[in-house]
């Protein structure tokens, strides 16, 4: 793989997947974007846009609702939701050519493992630190960050070297899944009290229990990382709480997912720390409670 003029595939065309679709396209990749009919027609007619608080941008790249835009890829990122992994792996796997180098841009610690089960291959997994939504179909806010831990894989390098030349910060470590499960540990800490109770993270720690009820949520997950072999960063419980100080204004994506009536990734958050536990043989009640209040209030309001 040559790190010019690269081929790339995004599959799921949300909010990440524009975000570092757009920022690639415009350093001269080829990308072509698989999304929803709606994405596609806008991009069709308008370009891919881009807005932050500098102003708005739009390029041109190939949108697509067809497993098909996989073909001929170098690269492919895979940037759907949790729950839609497999489903989003089936779709691509007959149209991925031998060389192609897949990438998974998620949330939760397993969507490697996963996707690399349905595709028969090794996926790179991907840390993501950026805070972006869409405004509309093909329209992009970018809110802050968008560095990105690649994980250690015969073309991480030119990947990350081509990334960073597209203004992306790229690091490749051999150790992406810990940096994976400390955001697994923010999220579970954060995610499911936000949504329960539509809380930005500054007001949220104020409430009386919360953080020593965060404190419980990171004991067990930290717990639980150990015995599954994974280093948490020792400091990990005063970066969780440093969150209410850095992103005050934040309701988690949880938040977000339950105030639209949308299904949340919880799952994969809570939901994941409490199926490892069992299966470690370790009681996680402060976050088996906290998946099971999410569950129980998506009942409710998923449309
Ligand atoms: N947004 C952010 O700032 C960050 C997000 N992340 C993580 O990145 C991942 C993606 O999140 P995000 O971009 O926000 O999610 P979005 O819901 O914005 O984007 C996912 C997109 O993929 C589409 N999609 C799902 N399955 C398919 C398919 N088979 N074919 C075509 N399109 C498909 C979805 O459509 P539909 O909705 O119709 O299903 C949706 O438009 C998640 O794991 C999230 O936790 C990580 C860091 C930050
Ligand atoms: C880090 C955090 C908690 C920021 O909102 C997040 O990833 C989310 O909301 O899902």
């Amino acid at each position: 793989m040559s790190a010019a003029g690269l081929s790339i595939a995004v599959v799921g065309a949300g909010a990440v997947g524009c975000y570092y679709g757009f920022l690639l396209a415009r350093a001269g990749h080829a990308v072509t974007l698989i999304g929803r009919p709606a994405l596609v027609e806008a991009v069709r007619a308008k370009g891919l846009v881009r807005e932050d608080a500098t102003g708005t941008a739009s390029v041109a790249v190939r949108a697509t609702t067809a497993a098909e835009g996989v073909v001929g890829a170098d690269l492919v990122l895979v940037c759907v939701k949790s729950d839609d992994t497999e489903a989003a792996g089936a779709m691509i796997a007959p149209h991925l050519g031998p060389s192609a180098s897949v990438l998974s841009l998620q949330n939760g610690v397993d969507n490697a493992e996963r996707l690399a089960t349905v595709l028969g291959r090794p996926v790179v997994p991907v840390a993501v630190y950026v805070a972006t939504e869409m405004l509309g179909p093909g329209h992009v806010l970018h809110n802050g960050r968008g560095d990105l831990i690649v994980g250690a894989s015969a073309a991480s390098a030119q990947i990350a070297a081509a990334f960073t030349a597209a203004g992306i910060p790229t690091a490749v470590s051999e150790r992406a899944l810990d940096a994976l499960w400390g955001k697994l540990i923010l999220n579970c800490a954060y995610n499911a009290l936000s949504a329960l109770t539509q809380l930005p993270y500054g007001r949220l720690v104020q409430g009386e229990g919360v953080i020593a009820s965060m404190t419980d949520v990171v004991r067990e997950c930290v717990t639980v990382a150990d015995a599954a072999g994974v280093s948490v960063a020792p400091d990990i419980l005063d970066r969780v709480l440093d969150l209410s100080i850095t992103m005050a204004d934040q309701r988690s994506s949880t938040a977000q997912d339950l105030a639209r009536g949308r299904r949340s990734e919880i799952d994969h958050l809570n939901g994941y720390v409490v199926r490892k536990g069992a299966e470690l043989g370790i009681p996680v009640p402060a976050n088996r409670m906290l998946h099971t209040l999410v569950r129980l209030a998506e009942a409710q309001s998923v449309v």
